[in-house]
């Protein structure tokens, strides 16, 4: 519309002005499909004139558990799943915006870990379930997503220049290069180019499959990638010494316990650990002292050992982890009542942010859920990505 049709507005507060409200107002909705849930973003954006980008305004979330690839042998009722989650966004749209209304699902670390065939069946049924809405289904809506999307960068703290996410199958990390030597001494492929007030800005980010707290689970066992599981029992010093347990992942069943007659405690466990993670990563110098928003398994450890608050968040150091690791791990009966992986789960994010990512003790993260009561996650880049591509918003 032309500065013309809009002369009136300034009459009216924004949120009173109807046609104002109606010619401005866009929804995207974006599924993320990851390992271990679904769930659905509906954005709200309002461009307040054609020169402006588009601010979001709002969002609804929801999530169930599991995630698609548990549905490795039943796509439909994997696309169930996916179908009562799109009937809250046909609640939320206005009926007139359906069809303008774009409906995306990228499927994360979890699908990219199942046989191709399986994969592509559930996300055929899914596909059916969107063509089956009254959204718009762009081209390629439904697809698994490279793990270089899944970064993210927020700018709220100058001091805080990226972020770390720890999901079940992969985790992610992304930052801001601020030295040229950084750039130099990166692999290729992890940097990402984008362009913003006409500048271009390189973005380290890397997404590392294999490396998220379940997949380093099995990794610790010595379970990831073994051949024959059926009645195989898996050791671990990071699990309570009498345990003996079965556990399901990517449709795999897996049988595991502690080291009966063995050791346990942290100091072995670590050393488990340590043959996950180390070596296997790129450490940029430059990261050592920065700090880190920190999202997703990071934020629920801290909350079930009690680092950081569930509501609120918290800012901690790197050794908090550690210190808490030390504590459960050898006091492993006394802990017993929450997940038996609590000990394997924090040495690991311990070990993954020292000698993984190769943090310092002090390094600060900040813990996050929401900003600005926002959930924190890929998905709010990637819709305004798709609102533009398509035309919706300019
Ligand atoms: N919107 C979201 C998405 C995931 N998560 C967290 O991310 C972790 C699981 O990661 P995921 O299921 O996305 O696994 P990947 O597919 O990313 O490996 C859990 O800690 C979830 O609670 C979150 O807190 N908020
Ligand atoms: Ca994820």
């Amino acid at each position: 519309h032309s500065n013309r049709e809009m002369w009136f507005k300034h009459f009216f507060p924004p949120n009173v002005c109807p046609i104002d409200a109606k010619a401005n107002t866009f929804y995207g909705i974006m599924f993320d499909a990851g390992s271990t849930g679904t769930r659905i973003h509906i954005y709200t954006f309002v461009q307040k004139s054609p020169e402006n980008l588009p601010e979001l305004e709002g969002e609804i979330f929801e999530s169930v558990k599991p995630g698609l690839s548990a549905y490795a042998d039943q796509p439909e009722k994997g696309a169930e799943s996916v179908k009562r989650l799109l009937d809250m966004a046909i609640e939320a749209v206005p009926p007139h915006l359906w069809k303008k209304t774009p409906v995306v699902l990228k499927a994360t670390a979890g699908l990219r870990l199942l046989s191709e065939e399986k994969a592509q069946a559930l996300l055929l049924e899914v596909r059916e379930v969107f063509e089956e809405s009254p959204f718009l289904v762009p081209e390629d809506s439904v697809s698994i997503m490279d793990g270089s999307y899944e970064g993210q960068l927020s700018g709220q703290n100058q001091h805080t220049v990226g972020t770390l996410d720890l999901g079940g199958a992969s985790t992610q990390i992304t930052f801001l290069p601020r030295f040229e030597e950084t750039l130099k001494e990166t692999p290729g492929d992890f940097l990402t180019s984008f362009e913003m007030f006409n500048s271009t800005y390189k973005l380290y980010t890397h997404s590392y499959l294999g490396f998220g707290l379940k997949a380093a689970r099995l990794a610790t066992l010595g379970a990831l990638n073994v051949e024959a599981v059926d009645g195989q029992m898996f050791r671990s010093s990071c699990l309570p010494k009498q345990l003996e347990a079965e556990w399901h992942f990517g449709g795999v069943k897996y049988q595991y316990g502690g080291n009966k007659e063995g050791e346990t405690g942290f100091k072995p466990c670590y050393l488990e650990v340590l043959k996950v993670v180390k070596g296997k990563l790129h450490q940029p110098d430059e990261i050592r002292g920065s700090s880190f928003y920190a999202f997703s398994y990071y934020y629920d450890r801290a909350v079930d050992t009690n680092l950081i608050d569930y509501e609120q968040g918290g800012v901690l150091e790197v050794k908090d982890f550690e210190r808490k690791a030390k504590e459960v791990c050898d006091n492993m009966e006394r802990y017993n009542s929450a997940s038996p992986f609590l000990c394997m789960d924090l040495t690991y994010i311990t070990a993954l942010l020292k000698e993984g990512f190769g943090f310092r003790d002090n390094t600060l993260l900040q813990l996050t859920k929401k900003v600005n009561n926002i959930e924190t996650s890929w998905t709010l880049g990637a819709t305004f990505h798709l609102l533009q591509s398509l035309g919706i918003t300019h």
